[in-house]
């Protein structure tokens, strides 16, 4: 019933305005999914490969469509086992990860189609969790996503005691219109980068006491406790030549960037770290997380980059005790779902997260509930972010 017929790519606009790749896949009882790739701006070094979209719509045409029809959509792991002999690399440069997971995401919606199921059921199954993830939302932002802002990349709520994800989703976008409030008040402009996050030209240090203040006033409102943590993509800041974090015209050694990173934990109680070090640098990661890692998350992104080898050798030194998870850091839903496992099984907390380049498309939205992750970081406003959150409403609402 799920046996793949055709699969069609074309190219889309991604929030940016950047071509990315779409994927539709029928099935011979008439089953359809479509997968749109996303697309990073503060990408790992160890990421899979993301090719032009024209090129790799190409290249996908030639060597993975014709190996891809007959083969089961239901089997996720034949669709992407298929798309990793199509490609023969280790890191999908030759087909373009963004083609890959753009047809593994389509293959496993068209597979949920035929089974008349919704894609969180059918790729979580009967037995899955009952938990819904908590959405950190990004409401102050720098760094790739903005010039002229914040040093570090992402200040995020984080609605930890929310009842529901709907309350939580609601008070990450007050939290966001509260930031504007303050800045406001206090004769700051601020446009938006790339995530919809308020992207004011101000300090870090300015940027933390107006987070601290709008998730005060939200929390007070709502009732149940806000926090916040950081996305500081230090690989970003990290010059490797000096063997330092620049943030202007300041530097720290990796010594000082563990000390800031420590007294920022303890200072404004955050509940979450993202990349505070370089993505090389396991050692530092390690010596952080026995730190702080008893109060917060400290998660890789660029430096686990999805992959099951990286977070293992991370498992092995301590280096985190929480992965980022991006399907398209690797290529395939099959490997997504390694890492998650990966993680789950050494206590790791999962992060199921968009790209600063987005889409439509929901398929993290299931993939964070099929996965029982924890939580899931995919922006506060803007359609693209606005369409994975109410779909996790939908989702919590049994609407979808
Ligand atoms: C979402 C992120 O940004 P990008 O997609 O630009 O890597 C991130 O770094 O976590
Ligand atoms: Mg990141």
């Amino acid at each position: 019933m799920t046996r793949i017929t055709s699969i069609s790519l074309r190219r889309v606009l991604d929030s940016r305005g950047n071509p990315t790749v779409e994927a539709d896949v029928l099935t011979e009882s008439g089953g359809f999914g479509r997968g749109a790739a996303p697309s990073g701006a503060s990408t790992g070094e160890y990421e899979a490969i993301e090719l032009p979209a024209n090129e790799s719509i190409a290249k996908a045409r030639e060597h993975a469509v014709p190996r891809l029809e007959g083969v089961y959509a239901g089997d996720q792991r034949a669709v992407d086992s298929a798309l990793r002999a199509a490609d023969g690399t280790d890191d999908f440069s030759a087909i373009g990860a963004n083609s890959a997971v753009a047809i593994s995401m389509a293959a496993a919606k068209a597979a949920a189609d035929v089974l008349g199921a919704p894609l969180y059921q059918h790729l979580g199954g009967a037995f899955r969790g009952e938990n819904f993830p908590v959405p950190l939302g990004n409401v102050v932002g720098g760094g790739e996503h903005a010039k002229e802002a914040t040093h570090i990349q992402e200040f995020l709520a984080a609605p930890v005691g929310a009842p529901s994800v709907s309350e939580a989703v609601f008070a990450n976008a007050a939290v966001h219109a509260a930031v504007a409030d303050v800045l406001d008040e206090r004769g700051v402009p601020a446009a938006k980068g790339d995530e919809g996050a308020w992207a004011p030209p101000i300090s870090d240090a300015d940027a933390f006491e107006v987070v601290d203040e709008a998730v005060d006033r939200v929390e007070d409102d709502v009732g149940f406790e806000i926090r916040f943590g950081l996305d500081m993509a230090a690989a970003e800041l990290y010059d490797d030549d000096s063997e330092a974090y620049v943030y202007g015209d300041e530097t720290k050694s990796t010594d000082e960037q563990v000390e800031y990173v420590a007294g920022l934990v303890d200072e404004y109680d955050l509940a979450y770290v993202e990349d505070p070090l370089d993505e090389n640098d396991y050692e530092a990661f390690a010596e952080l997380t026995d730190r702080v890692g008893d109060r917060t998350m400290i998660c890789g992104d660029d430096l686990f980059v999805t992959n099951v080898e990286r977070l293992q050798e991370g498992i092995d030194v301590g280096a985190a005790n929480s992965i980022l998870i991006k399907p398209n850091q690797i290529g395939t839903l099959s490997d997504t779902f390694d890492a998650v496992e990966l993680a789950a099984r050494n206590g790791y907390e999962t992060v199921i997260s968009h790209r600063s380049g987005e889409t439509e498309d929901t398929t993290i939205a299931h993939l964070a509930v099929a996965t029982d992750a924890g939580f899931i970081k995919t922006g506060t406003v803007g359609g693209e972010r606005t369409a994975k959150l109410n779909e996790l409403v939908r989702i919590a609402d049994d609407a979808v």
